[in-house]
């Protein structure tokens, strides 16, 4: 059974190069972003998630909604496994994966091939899983021989068809999204949108981030607002969505 469970989960980042008194006053009363506070020794803490309590379960596709500097990535970067949390507890059930950046790891001298190998590495595949899903990989690309030259040489259109391609050859339990993926010239872009449907279609529990009303409209069966780390509102996406983007 695939799960997400957060218990009471916050995370704070302590800021070691933050200027002086003044600076965190004028922190503490930005709109945007986390909490800004001061730690015993007075070194500046940014809480970026507070106290979050809730579950996903199987059939869920979960919208993050929320200011710039609400802590829609960090609860991403959480749930992708980058972060934990510094109080509280998460259980993960279920193989994670992750296309917050799909670029990440991509050496720009390795030509496109030796790149695939990099590239499916670090989304956890073994080396034999990447040997069977080469072709595919290649074929899906349509690089043509610019598959053994190296990225250097790629535009950045070509570039992102790589990335794409690679990325989203895994088939994981949970989806992590910061944005709905979509690559590339007209041509591929149908192509690219299939094989994202497909993805979504087969994760058990998908969690996105956005700014748009439309796609966590479209996706989305729940959604949950985050204000200033908090959740402010976790219910239908539709719910959701009226109160925080209005009409
Ligand atoms: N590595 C970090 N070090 C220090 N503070 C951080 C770090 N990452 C995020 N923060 C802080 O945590 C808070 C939440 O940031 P986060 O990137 O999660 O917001 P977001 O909701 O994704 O914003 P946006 O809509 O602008 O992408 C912000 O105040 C940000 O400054």
């Amino acid at each position: 059974m695939t799960v997400i469970d957060f218990k009471n989960a916050s995370v704070d980042f302590p800021i070691y190069n933050a200027g002086g008194r003044s600076l965190k006053k004028r922190l503490m009363q930005v709109a945007t972003g986390g909490q800004i506070s001061a730690d015993g020794q007075g070194r500046v803490i940014v809480r970026a998630l507070e106290d979050l309590s809730f579950e996903f379960s199987e059939g869920e596709c979960v919208g993050l909604v929320g200011h710039n500097g609400a802590g829609k990535s960090t609860l991403l970067r959480v749930l992708s496994g980058v972060y934990s949390p510094t109080e509280g507890e998460v259980s993960i059930r279920g193989a994670v994966g992750s296309l917050i950046d799909i670029s990440l790891g991509i050496d720009q001298e390795a030509t496109g091939r030796e790149n695939i190998y990099i590239r499916g590495a670090l989304l956890g595949l073994s080396r034999r899983k990447i040997d069977a899903a080469l072709d595919n990989i290649i074929d899906f690309a349509e690089l043509g021989d610019f598959i053994d030259m190296p990225v250097r040489t790629y535009s950045s259109g070509m570039h992102l068809r790589l990335a794409f391609s690679v990325s989203t050859i895994v088939r994981p339990d949970i989806l992590i999204m910061d944005e709905w993926l979509s690559v590339g010239d007209e041509g591929f872009k149908q192509k690219a949108e299939s094989r994202m449907s497909e993805l979504v279609s087969s994760s058990k529990i998908v969690v996105i981030a956005s700014h748009s009303k439309d796609l966590i409209l479209n996706m989305c069966n729940r959604a949950i607002w985050l204000e200033h780390g908090r959740i402010r509102m976790d219910g239908s996406a539709s719910d959701v969505c009226s109160a925080y983007f209005g009409g």
